[in-house]
């Protein structure tokens, strides 16, 4: 059980790391500990500004090449976010956040570029845009041979929009999130990454109010145990919806994930 009275909820660097909504994902992990009657708040932290390590979890979002190029510069030169890494806080990296928590990503000035090194994964341009909603299905369902299940998040599928250029290979040391049954994701079949109590994701939306399940994994890592039900209806709405797009768009279209995935049945996908 975590002990501080409060909960930090670090924003990172909102003014640069925001496309789609992205700081909205902070919003909900504010809310939905609130509404479990924990006592938090949200921290941002603007560019320029140091970085605090003493946050318990962290949110860094989506941008463009140039603004994600600005941010790995700041966050390398004030290293409060690799701190709290070390000490164990609970990071959510999407699109631009997840390549910045990389071991390098290049863009679109064709330079590599040195990431954080929190997650052994690196980022290079793909052919064409990835762009349209994603449908993922938790790795807890399809683990490999030899891979435990992904604890805590269940099989509930996870949906996202996604626009970005960049494709991500993994390392041994880190996971996918999932495995893409339409979109692009990292460009390989799988989708995102998970090491340790980071997870990283493609996927706007933004994407904790689209899957609340996600949400709650992280807030079950903060505060060290798993929380209640909330009954939400306008949440469970929503997550039908795009859930309804995103399995036209599997069914559909030619925007199926190249690589294993695409092939493999969509046993288990639920809401
Ligand atoms: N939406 C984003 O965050 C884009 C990330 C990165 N600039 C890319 O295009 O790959």
């Amino acid at each position: 059980m975590h002990t501080d009275s409060t909960v930090d909820i670090g924003l990172v660097l909102p003014d640069l790391l925001g496309t789609y909504g992205d700081v909205g994902n902070a919003t909900v992990l504010h809310k939905r500990l609130v509404w479990r009657g924990f006592a938090a708040r949200v921290v941002p932290v603007a560019f320029g500004e140091p970085v605090p390590d003493s946050c318990d979890v962290y949110v860094i979002g989506g941008g463009e090449d140039s603004a994600q190029t600005l941010a790995v510069r700041h966050l390398r030169a004030h290293p409060g976010l690799q701190r709290a890494a070390a000490r164990g806080a609970v990071i959510l990296g999407v699109c631009a956040g997840l390549q910045i928590l990389g071991e390098s990503f290049t863009g679109a000035d064709t330079v590599e570029h040195a990431g954080l090194g929190l997650l052994d994964l690196t980022s290079t341009p793909g052919g064409r845009r990835a762009i349209g909603e994603v449908l993922v299905q938790p790795d807890a369902v399809l683990a490999g041979a030899g891979e435990a299940p992904l604890a805590g998040l269940g099989e509930a599928a996870i949906t996202g929009f996604e626009n970005h250029q960049g494709r991500t290979r993994l390392g041994p040391s880190a996971r996918p999130l999932g495995r893409v049954l339409a979109g692009t994701g990292n460009g390989d079949g799988t989708e995102g990454a998970v090491q340790g109590r980071i997870i990283a994701t493609y996927l706007h939306g933004p994407v904790l109010p689209r899957n609340p399940h996600l949400a709650d994994l992280l807030i079950e890592w903060v505060v060290g145990e798993r929380p209640g039900p909330l009954e939400l209806t306008v949440v469970g709405q929503l997550r039908d919806e795009r859930l309804r797009a995103c399995q036209r768009a599997a069914s559909g279209s030619g925007q199926r994930a190249s690589g294993a995935s695409a092939a493999r049945p969509q046993r288990g996908v639920s809401s």
